[in-house]
C-alpha cells in the first residue's frame, strides 16, 4: 500500500438552491458538502463516516460528477476530472465504480444476472459474447458465488449474494478505485460481516483503491486503513483508522465510537449522548457546526459548574435566544400560562442553585425576564453572560500526529490551555 494518492478531493463543495414560487426564487442554499478535503492512496481503503445527513452521499455522487460539484478540484490519477469532457468522463467513470446500499434496486428484475453483470463490459466496448461470458463467470467465482449462477435472476438471490454480484459487476471492467455507499446496512447484520471482508479480499486481490462509505464507526474499522469523520458537510476527524479509534480527538468522533456496542460489558464505558438531530445544513450553527450538540463545549473562564451543566446552560441559551421557551415544548403536562423559572430548570436539567453564585444571579435574573414574557430579551442576557469561542468563530484544521487531524477548538492552545486535558483531548501545536 502507498500513500501516493489515486484520487484527491479538495475543497469539495455541493450546494443546492432552495427555490421557491413559479419563477423558482432561490431563497436558499442547502450546503450538503462544504468544503471537503482528503485522499485516498493507491490501494488503500478509506472510510468516510457520518450520521444520516451529513453530506455522505452527496460527497460521493459529486466526486463521482454522477452530479455536478458547486466548487472545488477532484483529482483522479493526477488529472482534474472536474475539467473532463463527455468522452474523458467515459473513460474515467470505467475506472471508477460505484456499489450503491439496496443491492435490491441495484439488478433489473428482466436480466439475468450474468447479463447485468456482462453491462458494463458492453458499454464499454467488449462486443464478443463467449469472451463476456468467460469473464462473467470468472468474476461471479472470484466473489464467492458459481459460474452457473449467471443464468440465474436476482429474485433468486439474497440480499448478501445480490451484493456480492454488484461487486462481480464493479470489477467486470477492471476499475482502479471503487467507491461502496453503505453496502451493507441493507443487509442483515448476520451477513455484513461476509460481505464486508469479500471487499477486503477483493480490494488487496485488485490492488484497488477503495472508499467507503457508512454511518457505522464498526463497519468502518473493519476493513478501512483511514478514516474521515463527516458531520454536516465538513470533515471534523481524519488520520488512521488505528489512530482514530484509539485517540479520538474530536468529541464528536467520540460519541459515535461510544455509540458502537461493545461485546465485553465489563468494559462498557460510560456512553456519550448525542442529544438532538443533525442541524438544518441550510442554516448550519455558527462557530463550530458541532457545538450545538457537543458535550465538550468550552465554557467562559471561570465559570465554576459542571460541563454537563455547561451544556444544559447552552441549550437553554440557544432555546431563548430562538424565543422558543413555550411552557408547552417544555413539558408535555405543563399548564403553566408562563415558562416558570421552575419548569425552566426542571426541563434544561439546571440544579437550583447553580453552585456558581455569579451565574446563578445571571440565570435567576434571565429566568424572572422569560416568566415575565420577554423571552428573547432573556435568551440575549444568557447568550451575553455566557459566551463561547465555540459558538463565535469556526475552528482550524489542526495536526494532533503527522497523519492525524482534527477540526475542535480544544486543539487551540490560545483558546482551550486546560479545557482540552481536562476533556481527555491533547492540546497540540499547528505546525
Ligand atoms: N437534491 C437535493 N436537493 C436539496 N437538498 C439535498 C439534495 N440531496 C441531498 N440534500 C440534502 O443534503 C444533505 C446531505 O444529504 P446526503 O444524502 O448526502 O447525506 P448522507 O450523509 O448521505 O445521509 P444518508 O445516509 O441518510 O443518505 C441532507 O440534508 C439532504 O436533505
Amino acid at each position: 500500500m502507498s500513500r501516493d494518492p489515486l484520487v484527491e478531493v479538495e475543497n469539495l463543495e455541493k450546494h443546492y438552491p432552495i427555490t421557491e414560487g413559479l419563477l423558482k426564487k432561490q431563497v436558499g442554499t442547502v450546503r450538503a458538502v462544504d468544503g471537503v478535503s482528503f485522499d485516498i492512496g493507491r490501494g488503500e481503503t478509506v472510510g468516510l463516516v457520518g450520521e444520516s445527513g451529513c453530506g455522505k452521499s452527496t460527497a460521493a455522487t459529486s466526486m463521482l460528477r454522477l452530479e455536478e460539484p458547486t466548487g472545488g478540484t477532484v483529482r483522479f490519477d493526477g488529472e482534474d476530472i472536474t475539467e473532463y469532457d463527455d468522452a474523458a468522463l467515459k473513460r474515467f467513470r470505467r475506472r471508477a465504480q460505484m456499489i450503491f446500499q439496496d443491492p435490491s434496486s441495484s439488478f433489473d428484475p428482466r436480466m439475468s444476472i450474468g447479463e447485468s453483470v456482462a453491462e458494463p463490459l458492453r458499454i464499454h466496448g467488449l462486443n464478443d459474447r463467449t469472451r463476456r461470458r468467460a469473464v462473467v463467470e470468472d468474476l461471479l467465482e472470484r466473489v464467492g458465488l458459481s459460474a452457473s449462477d449467471a443464468d440465474r435472476y436476482p429474485h433468486e438471490f439474497s440480499g448478501g449474494q445480490k451484493q456480492r454480484v454488484a461487486v462481480a459487476r464493479a470489477l467486470s471492467v477492471n476499475p482502479d478505485f471503487i467507491l461502496a455507499d453503505e453496502p451493507v446496512s441493507a443487509l442483515d447484520v448476520s451477513i455484513q460481516a461476509d460481505v464486508l471482508s469479500l471487499l477486503d479480499d477483493v480490494q488487496s486481490e485488485f490492488g484497488l483503491s477503495f472508499l467507503l462509505i457508512s454511518h457505522d464507526m464498526g463497519v468502518v474499522r473493519q476493513v478501512c486503513d483511514r478514516v474521515n469523520v463527516m458531520y454536516l458537510g465538513e470533515i471534523v476527524e481524519s488520520g488512521p483508522t488505528e489512530e482514530v479509534f484509539g485517540n479520538p480527538q474530536h468529541p464528536y468522533t467520540k460519541a459515535l465510537l461510544s455509540s458502537i456496542p461493545r461485546p465485553d460489558p465489563r468494559k462498557r464505558g460510560r456512553g456519550i449522548e448525542l442529544t438532538g438531530d443533525v442541524p438544518d445544513p441550510s442554516n448550519p450553527p455558527d462557530g463550530c457546526r458541532f457545538h450545538t450538540r457537543c458535550p465538550a463545549v468550552i465554557p467562559p473562564e471561570g465559570l465554576a459548574v459542571a460541563q454537563e451543566t455547561w451544556r444544559s446552560l447552552l441549550d437553554l441559551r440557544s432555546r431563548a435566544a430562538r424565543g422558543d421557551l413555550d411552557p408547552g415544548a417544555l413539558a408535555d403536562a405543563a399548564d403553566e400560562p408562563s415558562p416558570t423559572p421552575a419548569l425552566v430548570r426542571e426541563a434544561f436539567d439546571l440544579p437550583d442553585p447553580l453552585p456558581d453564585g455569579e451565574a446563578e444571579a445571571t440565570l435567576a435574573a434571565a429566568l424572572e425576564t422569560a416568566a415575565d414574557g420577554d423571552v428573547a430579551a432573556a435568551g440575549e442576557r444568557l447568550v451575553e453572560a455566557f459566551p463561547t469561542p465555540c459558538a463565535r468563530q469556526a475552528p482550524e484544521r489542526r495536526r494532533v500526529s503527522p497523519d492525524h487531524e482534527a477540526t475542535c477548538h480544544l486543539h487551540d492552545p490560545d483558546l482551550a490551555p486546560d479545557h482540552g486535558d481536562a476533556y481527555g483531548i491533547g492540546v497540540a501545536e499547528n505546525d
